[in-house]
C-alpha cells in the first residue's frame, strides 16, 4: 500500500506528496520499482529497524557534534575519512555543515571510534568488543570478527544495511531478475565498500547571534536569495542510500521536473535514494536522484546515511534484462573503484555516470 503523505509547497516547489512504501504490504516490490522510476527516491515506513538502534546513534552523534572544535578535530581532517567542517571533497565543495565519513569496515570503525568517542567501547558498544583487545580483534576470522565488532555505530550500519539490502531484493523481485539477490549481494559482500556518513548542520544564527532573517543576502553557500546551502545539489555515486533525519527539515530532491521538492522530516522511518551506481545497473531505467540539504533551520539537523556500495573491484554494468533493442546498452562495464575515483576527481554537483556512456570518449 502507498501511504500518501501531506503535499508541501513553497515557492518554487510543486505540491506532490513523497512516495510512501509500507515494507509489510503485497505488493510493495512493484511500488519500489514505479517509486525509483518515477522519483529515484521513496520513505519506507514498517521498516523492521528497531528505534533503540537508531536512537543510540543519534545520541553518540549528538554527543559527538555538541564538543568543542578542538576535539573534534582529533578526528579529522576528512581525508576522505573522519570529521570534516564545511569543506566538501578535494575540489573546492563547501557547505553549511560538520560531518563525519566512516568506512563501514568493522575494523575500520574501531580505529576511528578511539578518536570519535569519549567512549569508544560505547560507540562500538557490542557485546564482544567491550571484552576483546583490538589485537584480539584482529586475530579473530572474518566472520568472528563481523560478530564482535558489533557497536552503536556498527549496529546501526548492519541494521540499515539489512534495510537495504531488503530494498534491493524486492527491486530485484520488481524487475523480474533472474537473480534476485545480485545486487544485495554486492552490498553485502565482505569487502563492500560502503561508507557511514552523520552530517551536522548547526542551528542557523546571524552574525548578531539571531536565529535566521530570511530577508538577509548572504555571499556564499547561497542559492538565489538567502538560502544557505548545507550540502550543495549533488547524485550519490554509490547504488542505494538510505538516509535518517532528526526532526529537523532542509532535505530537498529534485523533480524530472527540475523543481526542488522539500522532504518534511521523519524521525521514525527512513528515506530511501537511488544512486549513480543503480542508474547504471538499471541501464537508466532509474535515474539517481540529485538532491541537496538546506541549513536554513532555528534548530540543527543531524543526518545519518549509509550509502551501500560494491566492492572497490566489482564490475557495474547494465544488467542482461535491462537491454534490449529498443533499450540499448547505455553504459560501458566500468568498476565501482573507477566510479568513485572519477567522483572524487570531479565537483559534488558534476554528473560522474556521463563518463561511462557508451558513446563517452574513454579516459585513461
Ligand atoms: C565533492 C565530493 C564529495 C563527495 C566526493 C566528491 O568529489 C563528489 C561526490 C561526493 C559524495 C556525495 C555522496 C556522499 O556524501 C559522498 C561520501 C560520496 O560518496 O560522494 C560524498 C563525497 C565526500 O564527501 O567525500
Ligand atoms: O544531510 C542530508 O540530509 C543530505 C546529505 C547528503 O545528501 C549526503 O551526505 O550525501
Ligand atoms: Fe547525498
Amino acid at each position: 500500500m502507498v501511504v500518501p503523505t501531506p503535499a508541501v509547497r513553497t515557492k518554487k516547489t510543486r505540491a506532490v506528496g513523497i512516495p510512501t512504501i509500507d515494507l509489510s504490504s503485497l505488493n510493495r516490490s512493484e511500488l519500489i520499482v514505479k517509486a525509483c522510476e518515477q522519483y529515484g527516491f521513496f520513505k519506507v515506513i514498517n521498516h523492521g529497524v528497531p528505534r533503540e538502534i537508531v536512537m543510540g546513534m543519534e545520541e553518540e552523534g549528538q554527543d559527538f557534534f555538541s564538543r568543542p572544535p578542538i576535539e573534534k578535530q582529533k578526528a579529522g581532517p576528512a581525508t576522505p575519512f573522519g570529521y570534516g567542517c564545511k569543506n566538501i571533497g578535494f575540489n573546492g565543495d563547501s557547505g553549511e555543515l560538520e560531518y563525519l565519513l566512516l568506512h563501514t569496515d568493522p575494523v575500520s570503525i574501531f580505529e576511528r571510534s578511539k578518536s570519535i568517542s569519549r567512549d569508544p567501547a560505547k560507540f562500538r558498544k557490542g557485546h564482544l568488543a567491550r571484552l576483546l583487545s583490538y589485537a584480539q580483534i584482529l586475530s579473530l576470522n572474518q566472520n568472528q570478527n563481523h560478530k564482535m565488532a558489533s557497536c552503536a555505530a556498527n549496529d546501526y550500519i548492519e541494521a540499515v544495511k539489512d534495510l537495504a539490502c531488503e530494498i534491493l531484493e524486492l527491486v530485484g523481485e520488481g524487475l523480474w531478475l533472474e537473480d534476485k539477490t545480485i545486487l544485495s549481494g554486492l552490498i553485502r559482500d565482505f569487502q563492500s565498500d560502503s561508507f557511514f556518513r552523520l552530517n551536522h548542520y548547526p542551528q542557523f544564527k546571524d552574525g548578531k547571534n539571531n536565529v535566521w532573517d530570511p530577508h538577509h543576502k548572504f555571499q556564499s553557500s547561497t542559492v538565489g536569495d538567502s538560502k544557505r546551502v548545507g550540502f550543495g545539489e549533488h547524485s550519490d555515486p554509490q547504488i542505494l542510500t538510505i538516509l535518517r533525519s532528526n526532526d529537523v527539515g532542509g532535505l530537498q530532491v529534485c523533480t524530472n521536473d527540475g523543481l526542488w521538492m522539500p522532504v518534511p522530516p521523519d524521525p521514525s522511518d527512513f528515506y530511501v535514494l537511488v544512486g549513480d551506481a543503480l542508474q547504471a545497473f538499471t541501464n537508466g531505467r532509474f535515474s539517481s536522484v540529485r538532491h541537496r540539504a538546506m541549513a536554513n533551520s532555528a534548530k540543527p539537523r543531524l543526518s545519518m546515511m549509509y550509502f551501500g556500495a560494491p566492492p572497490v573491484d566489482s564490475w557495474i554494468s547494465p544488467l542482461p534484462e535491462m537491454i534490449s533493442p529498443l533499450k540499448p546498452c547505455l553504459y560501458r562495464p566500468f568498476t565501482w573503484g573507477e566510479l568513485k575515483k572519477a567522483a572524487y576527481s570531479l565537483r559534488l554537483s558534476d554528473c560522474r555516470l556521463d563518463l561511462f556512456k557508451s558513446t563517452a570518449t574513454h579516459l585513461e
